[in-house]
């Protein structure tokens, strides 16, 4: 027994090692216990089961399956064309589909075409009562003919050679050579009744075979999932018919065959095939759009490798399919990395984007178009909007103010091309952001009122992470917020005044924004765009939201993108893209352009430009203390008129007050009890009454600090 024990804790004594060395003890381990056997009927039932399910046996009876309906699916067909051919059966098939298609003018022509077969048939089986008696009469005459012929030619034999038997040799001979013939036959006859059968079959099961005459779980693994298929009309209108809409499945039922009138020729484009569908009486473009995912199952594609689009023709929807796989694959390098020597046109050029599904180049003009870009975070957007910034980059005459409220480099590469460059995410940026769009305004506003004819180099204020914006919680010290959609909403107000003015005087605002709402992309200022984008967004109202009801009604459907997979992929709703007629949306691929290489293309903008410096922080005007400034420009002075004020103020910071106006003094001044007021016919402002606002003020300040 105790050899069969291990012990878990250590020997306290262990016992004294014999001179000669270890022992190796030893432990025996039992046998685990036998498990009963399992029955034979037992293992018989598994061993059967097991054969049964196996692939290669499903693989064998569905082949077996197959090959058996394929003859009996072969006969069907050929029956059914043979009855077609001799009677009106197609004619009434093709005015159904007609009828169902509510097409009445086809309708029309099939029930003319019926009737006119129908005569023809008429006539010939009127034709054929006659024709026994005619035929008697044609063999009689021929047979006459025939033999009157062969005794002349045999008398002309006999004479030839003075043998009164050669009448007959002629005669003779065509006996001869009836009877080889019925011999011939009758030898070929008996293995033809054996042998005809098989190859009635095998030509039944080749017609069959060629048509996948079979239900669908006994054919072969590769037609049954569809891969790689082509795109044929049966596949589709047999989609279309699966589709689950009631009277466009009865429509096409009672078409049968003739459901293909539906479509049009299925023409290639780009990596897929196009088609268009005249939907049936009854059914609405929608009811289609709705069911993509179906769709595209049906035509055994993925959802995104479908696009359903609503062309102009009347109750028609335009469906793109991918080839199989096919928008998985990327798209080639920009132009504006293997064209070294590209260069832009702000006003006649046209960025070279990416690629349409159609596999044409994508090409946007930025011309006088206010920019917006939506997305899921990590989708792409910034790459998107970059890569236009960098084309346009390269006309030197634009210059860029821009705001990255991520700020972790993204475009860093402005440095130098840009001359505001604020990045990052803080409160203070947002302020700074707000400020560079204000300045824009104003930059806006003063070419506006510039002489008539005045050509004004584009400027593009860019805010990339604009939701960042409109979400800031901070107020002025004249507590108008710098975030929100409201009246006073200092950011929101100033996008607006660009989106409403700044087009014809070349102020453009480009903003990038995640996932929209109504909170981070206010309405008015997402309808400002001229050119919208968006890429993979969660749901369909935030499409809306992107690209607006009219491009998402017309089948724009950025929520049906795949987020991670789709990176780059872009739905664009612009008229300065190139939109296939009667589509509101065209889906581009961009060229991805990465921080390296966007950094090559910056610097070739930079070379063309002279050098510019890029100013970081915006010189803020809250910074100075404008009351007090205004108070020191006065010197000896008791009063002075408004103008040298602001000229004053404007030696003493150019950056702070070079661009201000009356209006801001009064601003300021307004409610202190020193405005400016009439003197002399001229406004001027009064140097004591400054200095009071200035002590009042302190004074007010200090009671409130110290209660
Ligand atoms: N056109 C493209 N083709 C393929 N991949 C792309 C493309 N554009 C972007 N990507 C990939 O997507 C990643 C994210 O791109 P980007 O930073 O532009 O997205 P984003 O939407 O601005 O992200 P976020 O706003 O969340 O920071 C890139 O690192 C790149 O790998």
């Amino acid at each position: 027994m105790s050899g069969t024990v291990v012990h878990l804790h250590k020997e306290p004594n262990p016992t004294p090692v014999p001179e000669s060395g270890p022992v190796t003890e030893l432990t025996v381990v039992p046998d685990p216990p036998a498990t009963p056997p399992v029955p034979l009927w037992v293992r018989s039932g598994r061993a059967v089961r097991t054969a049964v399910t196996h692939e290669h046996t499903r693989t064998a009876a569905r082949a077996m399956v197959r090959h058996s309906l394929y003859v009996a699916g072969g006969a069907r067909i050929v029956a059914r064309r043979t009855w077609d051919g001799r009677t009106a059966a197609r004619y009434e098939r093709m005015l159904r589909a007609a009828e169902a298609a509510g097409n009445h003018e086809a309708a029309a022509e099939w029930e003319e075409r019926g009737q006119r077969f129908r005569e023809a048939r008429h006539r010939r089986r009127m034709d054929l009562l006659h024709s026994p008696l005619d035929a008697a009469k044609g063999v009689g005459i021929s047979a006459g003919m025939g033999v009157g012929g062969l005794v002349l030619l045999g008398v002309a034999m006999a004479v030839a050679t003075k043998d009164p038997a050669e009448v007959v040799t002629p005669l003779m001979a065509v006996i001869k050579f009836i009877n080889l013939m019925i011999t011939i036959v009758r030898v070929v006859w008996g293995p033809a009744i054996t042998i005809g059968p098989f190859l009635a079959l095998l030509a039944l099961w080749s017609v069959g075979a060629h048509q996948h005459a079979a239900p669908q779980w006994a054919l072969p693994d590769r037609v049954r999932n569809g891969e790689g298929e082509p795109i044929t009309p049966s596949i589709v209108v047999k989609a279309l018919r699966d589709l689950g809409v009631p009277a466009l499945r009865r429509a096409i039922t009672e078409m049968g065959d003739a459901g293909a009138s539906m479509l049009s020729p299925i023409t290639i484009a780009g990596c897929g095939v196009e088609v268009d569908v005249t939907l049936p009486s009854g059914v609405s473009t929608i009811e289609v759009q709705q069911r993509r995912r179906k769709l595209a199952e049906n035509l055994s594609r993925h959802e995104h490798e479908v696009f359903i689009t609503i062309p102009q023709a009347a109750r028609t929807v335009r469906l793109w399919v991918a080839d199989s796989g096919a928008l998985d694959e990327p798209i080639g390098p920009s132009p504006l990395v293997t064209d070294e020597t590209l260069t832009a046109d702000y006003a006649k050029g046209k960025a070279p984007w990416g690629q349409d599904l159609r596999g044409d180049a994508a090409l946007l003009s930025l011309f006088q178009r206010m920019l917006l870009v939506t997305g899921m975070s990590n989708q792409g957007k910034t790459a998107a909007l970059r890569a236009l910034a960098l084309w346009l980059a390269l006309d030197r005459t634009v210059e860029f103010r821009i705001a990255d409220l991520k700020g972790v480099g993204d475009w860093a590469m402005f440095d130098g091309l840009a001359t505001v460059l604020i990045q990052g995410p803080t409160d203070d940026h947002v302020i700074q952001a707000t400020e560079m769009v204000e300045a824009g305004v104003e930059e806006m506003n003063r070419r506006i009122q510039a002489p008539a004819g005045t050509e004004f180099p584009p400027l593009i204020l860019l805010v990339d992470e604009a939701q960042v914006a409109f979400m800031c919680p901070v107020k002025d010290e004249e507590k108008r917020p710098y975030g929100g959609s409201s009246q006073n909403s200092r950011y929101f107000m100033a996008c607006r005044k660009i989106h409403n003015q700044g087009r014809a005087v070349n102020v453009l605002l480009w903003q990038g924004t995640q996932d929209p709402t109504d909170q981070n992309l206010p309405k008015l200022v997402r309808e400002g765009a001229h050119t919208r984008a968006a890429l993979a967004l969660g749901t369909e109202s935030q499409s809306r939201m992107a690209l607006g009801d009219k491009a998402v009604n017309g089948g724009a459907a950025p929520h049906l993108l795949r987020p991670g997979l789709d990176k780059g992929t872009l739905v664009v709703a612009s008229d300065g893209i190139e939109i296939p007629k009667g589509q509101s949306s065209i889906t581009v691929r961009t060229h991805y352009i990465d921080n390296d290489t966007a950094a090559e293309i910056a610097d070739r903008a930079k070379r063309l430009r002279a050098g510019v410096t890029t100013l970081h922080v915006i010189e803020r005007g809250e910074d100075r203390d404008p009351l007090a400034d205004i108070a020191s420009v006065f010197g000896t002075a008791s009063r002075l008129f408004t103008q040298d004020v602001l000229k004053r103020l404007t030696a003493l910071s150019e950056d702070a007050y070079g661009t201000w106006t009356p209006g801001d003094l009064r601003r300021v001044l307004e409610g202190t009890g020193a405005e400016p007021y009439k003197s002399d016919g001229r406004m001027v402002v009064a140097h004591e009454r400054v200095t009071r606002a200035l002590a009042n003020r302190d004074s007010d300040g200090s009671a409130s600090a110290s209660q």
